[in-house]
C-alpha cells in the first residue's frame, strides 16, 4: 500500500508536513488545483505555490495535482514539481486523448530532467 492525502486549496501546505515526516509517512500528496466536487473547472494556478514548496522540501515525494490539467496548464503544474496528473476534460474531450496524454507526460519527464 501507498499511502496519500489531499489538500483542498483551503488547506494550508503546512497541515501536510507532519504527514510526511512521520514514522508512517504519506508517500503521495495531492494537491487540488480546483475545488473538490466536479470536472471542467479552471485550473488555479496560484496552488502551484503549495506545489512548489512541497518539491523544494520533498525531492522524491509524489505530488500529484488534479482539476483544470491539460495542454495549457501541464507546464506550469510540471514546472512547479507535480509528477502525477490527474485530468478528466481535457482527455476524455479530445479528439486523441492519447495524444493529449502523450504531450502531459513529455511535459513532466522534461521537467524531472531538470532537477
Ligand atoms: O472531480 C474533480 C474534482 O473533484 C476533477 O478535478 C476531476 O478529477 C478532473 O477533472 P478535470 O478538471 O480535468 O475536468
Amino acid at each position: 500500500m501507498r499511502p496519500g492525502v489531499a489538500l483542498k486549496p483551503g488547506t494550508p501546505i503546512e497541515e501536510v508536513y507532519p504527514l510526511i515526516n512521520s514514522e508512517n509517512p504519506v508517500e503521495m500528496v495531492l494537491v487540488m488545483t480546483v475545488e473538490p466536487g466536479f470536472g471542467g473547472q479552471k485550473f488555479m494556478p496560484e496552488m502551484m505555490e503549495k506545489v512548489r514548496m512541497l518539491r523544494n522540501k520533498y525531492p522524491s515525494l509524489d505530488i500529484e495535482v488534479d482539476g483544470g490539467l491539460g495542454p495549457s496548464t501541464i507546464d506550469v503544474a510540471a514546472s512547479a514539481g507535480a509528477n502525477c496528473i490527474v485530468a478528466g476534460s481535457s482527455v476524455f474531450g479530445a479528439p486523441e486523448p492519447a495524444a493529449v496524454i502523450s504531450l502531459m507526460r513529455k511535459s513532466v519527464l522534461e521537467n524531472q530532467e531538470k532537477c
